[in-house]
């Protein structure tokens, strides 16, 4: 099985995401000929992955342009306005998704053009222009992480932040890449994350095909092995950081946080600028989604708890800048004090 496999691939003047749902079992491509197509497919985590939803809304917009009969220019943004909404409406929490979709539209506006078909192009162009960044941003994140990495590091990671979750080479695992790539030898243990697993799923995955060195644990024994003395460092993606550095990222990275504060092991967070939203002032305004209760009461359509049992499913939580060690993006890496006032390293640069 060819295990290189990008989340998101344009060509031929067509879209089609990897069916993240399928893997490792099997790898399925989503043909996206129409824009909600797209938007069901970040809902139920086809596609996923802050900045990967960013992407992939982006090329949505541009499926949702070619649907549009439209011939006057009014009419035709009024429309892809709406697509918009409906696209960014699909998941709250990680800010890249509506990131994605005000930069598509402001691209949009600030275009002169009035012959629709070349504003599709524009559209087009902004789309492949944000998947192209997203991956040098990442190159540019792993460069400056890897510094961080020891040889022989052992480096505990939560979710799946790597080429999966972006438009490629990953975040966390980008800054894991790196140091591989630098002949560092780098232990990778990767949380499962339930409940949908994409430790287990994309992670071990991901790192197997990389030929980086992995270990498959379950969520409740990330303590023990930091007790263990086995983790030199953590390191994971986020789906938000605000303006004093909180960090909304998958559900348990908080407790992994914690873990790593009282075993006093470095916490590092990988993203890029576009992940910053200066426009909160703390994690507490961070958007939270709860997601469908049989994510956590089954599992391969199985029932894992009894009928009728009550369930709460937040798909992240937020991490308080104290635990931030330091903020790994594309710019540098940011510690404190500078981590706590982000405007301040990042407000001319976003
Ligand atoms: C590189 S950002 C990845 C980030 O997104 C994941 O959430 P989800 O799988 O629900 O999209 C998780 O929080 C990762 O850290």
């Amino acid at each position: 099985m060819n295990l290189s496999m990008e989340a998101i691939i344009w060509e031929h003047n067509r879209l089609r995401l990897l069916d993240q749902t399928k893997l490792p079992r099997s790898i399925e491509y989503i043909e996206c000929n129409h824009y909600q197509t797209v938007a069901e497919a970040i809902k139920k985590l086809a596609v996923r992955g802050a900045p990967a939803i960013g992407a992939a809304a982006a090329y949505g917009l541009v499926v949702g342009a070619g649907q549009i009969e439209a011939a006057d220019r009014q009419t035709f943004v009024a429309k892809l306005a709406d697509i918009a909404r409906e696209l960014g409406d699909t998941r709250p929490t990680a800010v890249n998704l509506r990131w994605a979709l005000d930069r598509m539209m402001m691209r949009l506006a600030a275009a002169p053009e009035q012959d629709v078909q070349e504003l599709r192009r524009i559209l087009l162009d902004e789309a492949h222009a944000i998947y192209q960044e997203d991956i040098q941003s990442n190159r540019q994140m792993g460069e400056f992480g890897q510094a961080l990495l020891p040889d022989g590091a052992r480096v505990l990671t939560h979710c799946n932040a790597g080429a999966l979750a972006t438009a490629g080479y990953g975040t966390a695992l980008g800054v894991i890449r790196a140091a591989h790539e630098k002949g560092k030898q780098i232990h990778v243990f990767a949380d499962e994350t339930r409940p949908l697993l994409q430790g287990a799923r994309l992670t071990a995955w991901e790192m197997l095909q990389a030929g980086i060195p992995v270990t498959l644990i379950t969520d409740n024994m990330a303590g023990y092995l930091m007790a263990k003395q086995q983790v030199d460092c953590v390191i994971v993606g986020a789906d938000r950081i605000t303006a004093n550095g909180d960090v909304a990222n998958k559900i348990g990275t908080y407790g992994v946080a914690v873990l790593a504060k009282h075993h006093n092991i470095p916490f590092y967070v990988a993203a890029p600028l576009s992940t910053i939203d200066l426009r909160l002032s703390s994690g507490d305004e961070i958007p939270i989604e709860e997601r469908d209760p049989r994510e956590v009461t089954h599992h391969g359509g199985q029932a894992m708890a009894p009928e009728g049992v009550q369930v709460w499913n937040p798909a992240f939580d937020v991490t308080p800048h104290q635990l931030v060690t330091a903020i790994i993006t594309e710019q540098g890496v940011i510690y404190p004090p500078y981590l706590e006032n982000l405007a301040k390293v990042c407000g001319n640069n976003k």
